[in-house]
């Protein structure tokens, strides 16, 4: 989409599976998830805190121009547990880098007054106003917008072209570019990266699934903020305590962060065991008969080394976003408009 604001790009997308399938036949992570914006960069990092900035803004005008894109706000509170407080934390209020500095004024961080929760479970809470992402509705709408902007479809001026196709190496999409052969590929195959045929062996390495659960439920609780609830349980360290109320009355309830794990099954006790912490540290909403409409398993395509987003000669490539693919997406989106219009100025395309 960004690409295509230059009247001067055409693009194809080439892609094996679309927000709309039913089913995925591979990975394909993006449907699965929540989404919300809390981003995970550490302090240092500011790479990834300036591409995470970009999203932010982003997401907040969508909400104010776009109400068909999906994105609702969302006042979104994190509750850290007495538990990982003292065992992690050692005592030590932690806060994210979006809590402290100019940008926190951005995201309207505030610290919860302890009145607003449970003292006995938990030692402080903070919120910023965040938002939740439908995610496949939210794709379709972006589909769309480049629709707006391609100029009629199937015609010699079309500037954009959706095709379903799947390539087995990188130099395979040159040619399959609606108006002839591409000048350039931009790679964003997530985790199938390490598939790819003329992708460097130790690139293949250093890509991994981080699988995800999350539990799509009528929302019958009362919850209308995003929670998450920052819970220590050594017998379950990949366990986590997240919640998204979307905008049609749905509860996005998650979840697991397993690494290497490449299963679709999922273990039917940690529903059990998550509906016990709703009730331990969530009490002041509703937990019982709970209707789970559907259950998403995912696998967030981590890279070691972090995102990738570099030019090697006619393939840009952008992928290893991790857990972050949306609340990072415009602002690499962004990076990669960068990378194209230096090779467009270098080659005076
Ligand atoms: C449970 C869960 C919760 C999450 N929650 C959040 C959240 O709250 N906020 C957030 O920002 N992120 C979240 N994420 C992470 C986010 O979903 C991912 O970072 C993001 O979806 C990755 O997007 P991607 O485009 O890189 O990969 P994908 O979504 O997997 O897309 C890859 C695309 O490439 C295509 N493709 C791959 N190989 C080929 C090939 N050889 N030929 C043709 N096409 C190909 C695929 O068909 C697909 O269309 C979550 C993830 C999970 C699993």
């Amino acid at each position: 989409l960004e690409l295509l604001k230059d009247p001067t790009n055409q693009v194809t997308i080439v892609a094996k599976q679309f927000p709309t399938d039913f089913e995925h036949s591979s990975v394909y992570t993006s449907p699965i998830a929540g989404a919300n914006w809390l981003s995970f960069a550490d302090d240092d990092d500011t790479f990834t805190q300036n591409i995470d900035k970009v999203g932010y803004k982003k997401y907040r005008e969508l909400i104010k121009n776009a109400p068909e894109a999906g994105v609702t706000p969302r006042t979104d509170i994190t509750y850290v547990t007495k538990e990982k407080f003292e065992a992690i934390y050692k005592g030590v209020k932690t806060l994210p880098w979006y809590c402290k500095g100019e940008f926190s004024k951005v995201v309207g961080f505030r610290e919860l007054d302890p009145s607003e929760y449970n003292t006995s479970k938990i030692a402080y809470a903070y919120q910023i106003n965040g938002l939740v992402v439908r995610t496949s509705y939210y794709m379709t709408y972006l589909i769309n917008e480049m629709w707006k902007l391609s100029r009629g479809f199937e015609t010699p001026s079309s500037r954009f072209s959706l095709r379903r196709g799947s390539v087995t190496k990188i130099s395979d999409a040159y040619s399959l570019h609606h108006l002839g052969t591409a000048d350039l590929v931009i790679n964003c195959t997530g985790l199938l990266s390490r598939e790819l045929e003329d992708i460097e062996i130790e690139e293949k390495r250093r890509i991994y699934p981080v699988r995800g659960i999350v539990f799509v439920a009528e929302n019958t609780t009362g919850m209308k903020c995003n929670s998450f609830v920052d819970i220590f349980d050594p017998k379950y360290p990949d366990e986590k305590l997240y919640f998204m109320p979307r905008r049609e009355g749905e509860l996005i309830m998650g979840g697991v962060f397993q690494e290497n794990e490449e299963s679709k099954v999922v273990d039917p006790t940690f529903i059990v065991r998550m509906i016990t912490r709703c009730k331990k540290y969530l009490s002041q909403y509703n937990w019982d008969d709970l209707k789970i409409v559907r259950t998403q398993v995912g696998y967030r395509p981590f890279r070691e080394g972090g995102y990738r987003i570099e030019r090697v000669g006619k393939v840009i490539h952008c992928y290893g976003v991790g857990a972050a693919g949306f609340q990072s997406s415009w602002g690499c989106a962004e990076r990669v408009v960068g990378l194209v219009n230096q090779y467009k100025s270098k080659s005076k395309l």
